[in-house]
Order: C-alpha cells, then structure tokens, then sequence
C-alpha cells in the first residue's frame, strides 16, 4: 500500500491530539530477513514512523548498542544494495512511513541524485543523515526533494538559536531534536533541558518537532510528551532488544512486547 509521508503523518496525528512513536532499528541485525519481520512488528504494534538505520563503519554519532549492531550488520555482509532489494520487498506491506537514517558518506560513494533515486524507487518517505555538514545540506535537501524524500535535520541543546533557526526552515517531515549532548544511548533520565528546547523550537516553526536519545522506558515517552514533542524517538533500547535475544524469533517477539508497552504510554 503506499504510504504517505512524514510531514502528512504529523498532520494526521495532529489533529487526532496524538504524539508520534517513532523507533529505530539497524537494518541486518541479526540479518536482513528479521529486519524485514521486525519492520513488520512495528508496523503492527502502532509506529507512526520507522527510522531504518543503514549499518555504517564509523558510525560518530553512535553510543555501543548501535556501534554493535551496526558491526555485527556489516559482519554479516549487509551493504546498501541488499537493504534496498528488502525494502522493495518490505515496504508495499507496510503502511507505516520509513525515514531512512545513514551517514553521509555511503551517499556520497553513490552520488546524492542516485542514491535518492534509489531509496524513492523502494517506497521511503523520509532521511535522517546526523553528519551531513552544513554548507553541503542545501545540496543534499534539494537533491531530496527532487525525489520526494523529506530531509529530516537535526539541532541539539548546543546549537546556536541562530543556527536552530536556520535548521528548523530548512528541515522537512519534521526536525530531529537531540535530547542531549553526547551519542546515542538509552539514559537514566531525559534531560530537562528538553522541555525548554522544545519551547524555544515551536516558537521558531509550526513545523513537528520529534525527540530522540536516551528514551527507552514508557514513563520517559510520556514525559518527554507531555513536555510537547509532537514525536518520541526510541532506538538503542529497541536495538539492544533484538541484539540481546537468543534467537531472530524470540527477538521479535521481544520487541513486540517492548514496542506495544512503550505505544500505551502516548495512548
Ligand atoms: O539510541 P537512542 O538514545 O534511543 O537515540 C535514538 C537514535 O538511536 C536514532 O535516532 C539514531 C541512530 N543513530 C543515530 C545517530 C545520530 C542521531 C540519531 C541516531
């Protein structure tokens, strides 16, 4: 079925007064054939979008739940082509939108207009690169839109307001608050700081704005939507789900369970 896309998917749930449940999953851990069941698991369990990370071999950003996960990925031998072949697989099953998330350089092996070419041809919606330097994210927005993907940019409690404000106009589907300095990794509390943030962004866009790093438990998606996300991103805790199981099968069961406890908390 095709899906519409980020910024509709906001519209939607805006007028129903609800919050986004956006998680994050590697794609090729354990393999790509479970990653293809657990987009399913998603869908299902009420994501209202999924990021689907492309497993990278410096992965920066990244705190070792994801750092692992994107090893073991690559160890695998999941490469970009064969993330591709299971979303054109994939994605017509599902009716929740997918925000494609990688690092700069794979797009940049493949040559920006190609690779939006490509992850459009598979039915994605949207783009997440934390990375992408910013003189280069003109280019690579107007390379985006060229094939209707969204480019998703992200700001953070250091950017300069100057800067955020500059993020803000440019970003489409929604803008990616990093909830904290540092990389990504399920913590002990969300930091306060969110909600002022988040007060400061909605005064510069009407544009959602979605929240990401250190959730992982359902008290932290209600509070950190009850500061006024309008999206609560979760995804070392999702990862770290499937990465612990003792098998593909259990994993995804796992997942499930942790999916739909941590959906009830926006309910
Ligand atoms: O893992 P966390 O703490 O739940 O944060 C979400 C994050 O994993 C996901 O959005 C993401 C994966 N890799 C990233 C790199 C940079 C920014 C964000 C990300």
């Amino acid at each position: 079925m095709e899906t519409v896309g980020l910024s509709e998917t906001f519209d939607r749930l805006k007028k129903q007064g609800k919050v986004a449940f956006i998680p994050y999953i590697t794609a090729g851990d354990p393999d790509l054939s479970t990653t293809a069941e657990a987009l399913k698991v998603l869908d299902s369990c009420g994501s209202d979008i999924i990021e689907l990370g492309v497993p990278y071999s410096d992965p920066l950003a990244d705190g070792p739940v994801i750092q692992a996960a994107a090893t073991r990925s690559l160890a695998r031998g999941t490469n970009f082509d064969s993330i591709i072949s299971m979303l054109k697989e994939v994605v017509p099953q599902l009716s929740t939108p997918i925000a494609l998330f990688t690092y700069y350089n794979p797009i940049l092996k493949r040559g920006t207009g190609r690779f939006m070419s490509t992850i459009r041809d598979t039915g994605v919606h949207g783009l997440v690169v934390p990375d992408v330097p910013l003189e280069e994210t003109e280019t690579l927005r107007e390379e985006a839109k060229k094939s209707g993907i969204e480019l998703v940019l992200l700001t953070t409690p250091t950017t300069p307001t100057k800067r955020m404000k500059a993020i803000v106009d440019a970003a489409e589907g929604f803008v990616y608050l990093v909830s904290s300095v540092g990389v990504t990794g399920a913590r002990a509390s969300v930091s306060g700081k969110v909600q002022a943030l988040l007060q400061e962004i909605k005064e510069a866009t009407t544009k959602p704005v979605a929240v990401g790093f250190g959730i992982s438990t359902p008290e932290q998606v209600k509070q950190v939507a009850g500061w006024g996300a309008d999206g609560v991103i979760v995804g070392s805790a999702m990862v770290k789900v499937l990465g612990d199981a003792k098998s593909p099968q259990e994993g995804l069961k796992e997942l499930e369970h942790f999916t739909r406890s941590l959906k009830s908390a926006l309910d």
